[in-house]
């Protein structure tokens, strides 16, 4: 891994301001040669505004969700993008201020309204934020961005045009759902959220919703829970951002990042409280690991996993071999909340106090964890991993808990793995080799890395003043080898005449196939989708 990345001109900063949309597409300028075959979009999320009215907003998941389009066409390439027009982005635009509580920014009562009607809305509780800025994914035919709560966005994937608010309580008990769902093989989409409004029975859903119908009728109409976990701590669930798929189990992490649902259901909006005023770390759990099974769909209560403290937003991937569970996670060890690193005014400081900032944080580390599926009491107090090439142990206590002890796949002081990528078409849920991460040097994205999870050899594409968004895996069509294909990355070079553009990458040697440019700036992006032509 190449040596220490400094930033001493901070253009970090400019990936976390303000952009204007556009009214139509803008040409890009290629260099390099696009691969013939990758014809089709990039479709992105993340915030584009970052403030209302001069009221700012405080933390990376607040921005007003933008919506971003590389189109790819005979060799042509064009940028476009747009905000969604979600109610808290039409809210805001008509009142000239924070108006629904975003993430980590509490909206003020109206101060136009008297006393009575401000009384009232302290009862009524908060209005639950429709910012859908972390992904976009689709549903049968149709195309949703999302956030983590109940509220997802019907977009038009071409125009960019907003369709429809669809509210998942309508047809789920959940409070909110990931932005991680995983797709079946044949088109089900399943999703996982805390449940816990609906008569109080707290723990977390594994939602179902099938695939596209014959009828043309909405999948969404047609979704289920088809599993429920407890919940460690009954008035406590954890925050999660993901889960694991594998063909016959689903795989959740329940990390001792809490929500604390006296505050969160409470009516908070009047003391200006935001989500991120609801998590408090639980210090003596550690981490939990559950298994499910799919079908029947059922929680394994006796498989009870536990380890030591860390945070877990993204699973790499996992899968089952000779009567295991592979793990592969995206870890932060303590219990600690990262989210407490990520507010814009600590993103946006100069850089030897972003480095100070970073000293402090839990430390980032990509860990294998291997589950034993079948538990013999009498093998007791030894290691239960017969994996012939992991580390990875797991112990069957007296108490009928299995401690578990990962294997380190990465570990670079201060230097994130994050948001993983794999060739998901061909190797979710299946033994594999490859993944992909944006590295994140004391938080700031500014390397591409690829790991070998088999052999932990490492690639590397960095550029001085660069600033590289979650690389995507496109597959050579009719491709066999699993790393046979290009990776897509929204970069950043603010002191660049065309500091937006989108890179192409052999994803088997992280060399640059193509850059496309645009004369406009670009502000972060956090996930999303390539939609082939
Ligand atoms: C107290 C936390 C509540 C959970 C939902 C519970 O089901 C998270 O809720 C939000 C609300 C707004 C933006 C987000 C962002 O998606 C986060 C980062 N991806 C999450
Ligand atoms: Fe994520």
């Amino acid at each position: 891994m190449a040596g220490r990345v400094e930033h001493p001109a901070a253009g970090y900063k400019k990936i976390f301001e303000t952009v204007e949309e556009l009214n139509e597409p803008i040409p890009a300028k290629i260099t390099g040669v696009i691969p013939s075959w990758l014809g089709g979009s990039l479709l992105r999320m993340g915030p584009g505004l970052f403030e209302i009215g001069g009221e700012p907003f405080n933390h990376l998941f607040d921005g007003q969700a933008m919506m971003h389009k590389f189109d790819l066409k005979g060799g042509q390439v064009t940028y476009y993008r747009k905000f969604l027009r979600t109610d808290t982005y039409v809210r805001a635009m008509a009142e000239n201020r924070v108006v629904i509580t975003e993430f980590g920014t509490a909206a003020y009562p109206d101060p136009c309204k008297n006393i009575f009607s401000r009384f009232f809305t302290y009862f009524r509780g908060i209005e639950v934020t429709d910012n859908c800025m972390v992904n976009v994914y689709p549903i049968g035919e149709d195309f949703y961005a999302v956030t983590e709560s109940n509220f997802i966005t019907k977009v038009d994937p071409d125009s960019l045009e907003t369709l429809k608010k669809v509210d998942l309580c309508k047809y789920l008990s959940v409070n909110g759902v990931t932005a991680h769902p995983h797709t079946d093989s044949d088109g089900s989409i399943y999703n996982m959220g805390n449940c816990f409004g609906k008569n109080m029975s707290l723990a977390y859903n594994i939602v179902k919703i099938p695939p596209a119908q014959s009828d043309k009728s909405d999948p969404i109409e047609r979704s289920e829970v088809v599993v429920q976990l407890p919940s460690s701590e009954r008035l406590k669930p954890s925050y999660f951002h993901s889960f694991g798929l594998t063909d016959n189990y689903f795989v959740f992490v329940e990390q001792p990042v809490k929500i604390n649902l006296l505050k969160f259901l409470s009516a908070w909006s009047i003391r200006g409280a935001s989500y991120m005023d609801c998590f408090e770390s639980n210090e003596s759990m550690g981490t939990w690991f559950h298994l499910a099974t799919r079908d029947p769909a059922g929680h394994m209560s006796s498989h009870k996993f536990r380890t030591s403290a860390f945070n877990i937003f993204h699973h790499i991937n996992a899968y089952e071999d000779e009567g295991f569970i592979v793990v592969d996670l995206c870890t932060w060890k303590g219990y600690d909340f990262v989210y407490d690193y990520l507010y814009l005014a600590n993103l946006r400081q100069e850089w030897e106090e972003v480095k100070k900032a970073a000293m402090k944080a839990p430390q980032p580390e990509i860990r294998r964890y291997v589950l034993p599926l079948d538990l013999h009491t009498e093998e007791q107090g030894k290691n239960l991993v017969s994996l012939s090439y992991t580390t990875a142990t797991a112990v069957l206590n007296s108490d009928g808990t299995i401690w578990l002890e990962p294997e380190v796949l990465f570990s670079v002081p201060r230097l994130g793995f994050e948001f993983p990528q794999i060739n998901y078409s061909l190797c979710r849920g299946k033994k594999y080799s490859f993944a992909y991460g944006l590295g994140l040097n004391h938080f700031i994205p500014d390397r591409i890395i690829k790991l070998n999870v088999q052999t932990k050899e490492t690639w590397l594409w960095q550029e001085e003043d660069c600033y590289p968004s979650e690389p995507l895996f496109v597959q050579t069509p009719g491709a066999t080898q699993e790393d046979d294909g290009v990776l897509l990355s929204i970069v950043v070079k603010p002191g660049a005449e065309r500091p937006g553009l989108l890179l192409v990458l052999d994803a088997m040697n992280l060399t640059e196939l193509a850059r496309a440019e645009v004369d406009i700036m670009i502000p972060v992006t956090l996930h999303g989708m390539y939609r082939p032509g």
